[in-house]
């Protein structure tokens, strides 16, 4: 039980080193809380959080691998390397193409309904 409390304690330690260093990571931190408010006003079904719940998971989640995967190669490669240059480029690109998806669900989710509320006004 101890081990396990020590494992979430260095979790979060690694959740706070990424929210205070990464810009982007507080970015998508704050379009989630913005989400999840769009979400209770709109009061979306079931089904629908399941999408806005995984989406914002699945950033978080790609923006920490991202954000380990920089740190290592900075530490293994500090001189310019083409190669090292190009792990942080996919490891970019992965979230690039998470966000596409997630900005493509919540355009599905929630264009219709902000347009229906343009259309009621
Ligand atoms: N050691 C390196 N060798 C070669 N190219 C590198 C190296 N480090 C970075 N680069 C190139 O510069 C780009 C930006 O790198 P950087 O580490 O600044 O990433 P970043 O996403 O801006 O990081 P951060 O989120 O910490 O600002 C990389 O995607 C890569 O193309």
């Amino acid at each position: 039980m101890k081990k396990f409390i020590l494992s979430v304690g260095y979790a979060l330690k690694g959740l706070g080193y990424a929210f205070t260093t990464q810009l982007n990571f507080r970015i998508q931190v704050s379009i989630a809380l913005i989400a999840i408010a769009m979400g209770c006003y709109f009061n979306i079904s079931t089904s629908e959080w399941h999408w806005i719940t995984l989406c914002i998971a699945i950033v978080l989640m790609m923006e920490l691998f991202n954000t380990g995967i920089e740190a290592l190669v900075d530490l293994v490669s500090p001189g310019y390397n083409k190669l090292a240059g190009h792990v942080k480029d996919i490891s970019a690109a992965a979230v690039l193409i998470v966000a596409i998806f997630t900005l493509v669900t919540g355009l599905i989710i929630f264009l219709p309904k902000i347009l229906l509320l343009f259309h009621a006004a």
